[in-house]
């Protein structure tokens, strides 16, 4: 089964054609990466994916639904729902402890529980720092929160946008490992980066060039 279908998206802004036509098939439970150079519409078509943009033409089907027929509230709560975002920016909440930026994100679920919160930084192997504050954490240490939030929900996606942009090479093999656990438990993985060792976790990685699907490679 599919868990995204991307058919014919554009994205116009002006004269400017961002996306062009992109096609694109992600089966359920497969890991993908997006690779291309600046500008190619690489975020572009993240956010579309990610619910928090539409196309300007074509369609996208995500999870057997066609969410370019969604508002923006249904999208929002397809967001929630099934997906998990992971940024560069790790778009914390400064004056929120590691815990409670897990907990705020289960708050926008409706399923407040510190226990579980607690769970998911163990997860992330970050117990030892709940209680600390975003800037008393390392970049790696501050990902890997985002992944713990990212987590709270049992996402059927993970859309992972640079998830090693800022890292160093040992915080980037604790990222990528962690993914590695979540493709394993059946997510299905996207991840845009710039980085070919990055890309190669995946098992299949499109290049995007001038807003087109130049190339799709086999790893
Ligand atoms: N809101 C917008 N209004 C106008 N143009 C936009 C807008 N968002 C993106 N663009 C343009 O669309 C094109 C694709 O941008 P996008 O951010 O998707 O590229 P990218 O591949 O993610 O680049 P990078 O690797 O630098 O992040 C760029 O030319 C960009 O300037």
């Amino acid at each position: 089964m599919n868990m995204l279908e991307v058919k014919n998206v554009s994205k116009i802004y002006g004269s400017l054609h961002a996306l062009s036509e992109v096609n694109l098939t992600v089966e359920e439970g497969k890991w993908l990466s997006i690779m291309g150079p600046s500008g190619s519409g690489k975020t572009t078509l993240m956010n579309i994916i990610g619910c928090m943009d539409k196309p300007s033409l074509g369609s996208v089907i995500l999870d057997r639904q066609d969410i370019t027929q969604l508002s923006l509230s249904e999208l929002t709560e397809i967001r929630r729902d099934k997906i998990g975002l992971i940024f560069q920016q790790f778009h914390l909440v400064s004056y929120l402890t590691a815990l409670e930026n897990v907990m705020l994100a289960q708050y926008y679920h409706s399923m407040v529980d510190e226990k579980e919160a607690m769970q998911a930084l163990e997860r992330v192997g970050l117990a030892a720092r709940a209680k600390h504050l975003p800037r008393q954490l390392s970049g790696g240490e501050q990902q890997r929160v985002c992944i713990a939030r990212a987590l709270i929900n049992y996402p059927k996606l993970i859309l992972a946008d640079e998830p090693t942009g800022n890292l160093d090479e040992s915080n980037e093999a604790m990222v990528m490992n962690l993914l590695h656990e979540l493709h394993k438990e059946g997510s299905t993985i996207i991840v845009v980066t710039h980085s070919l060792e990055v890309s190669k976790h995946a098992q299949t990685t499109v290049v995007l060039e001038h807003g087109k699907v130049a190339r799709v490679i086999d790893n």
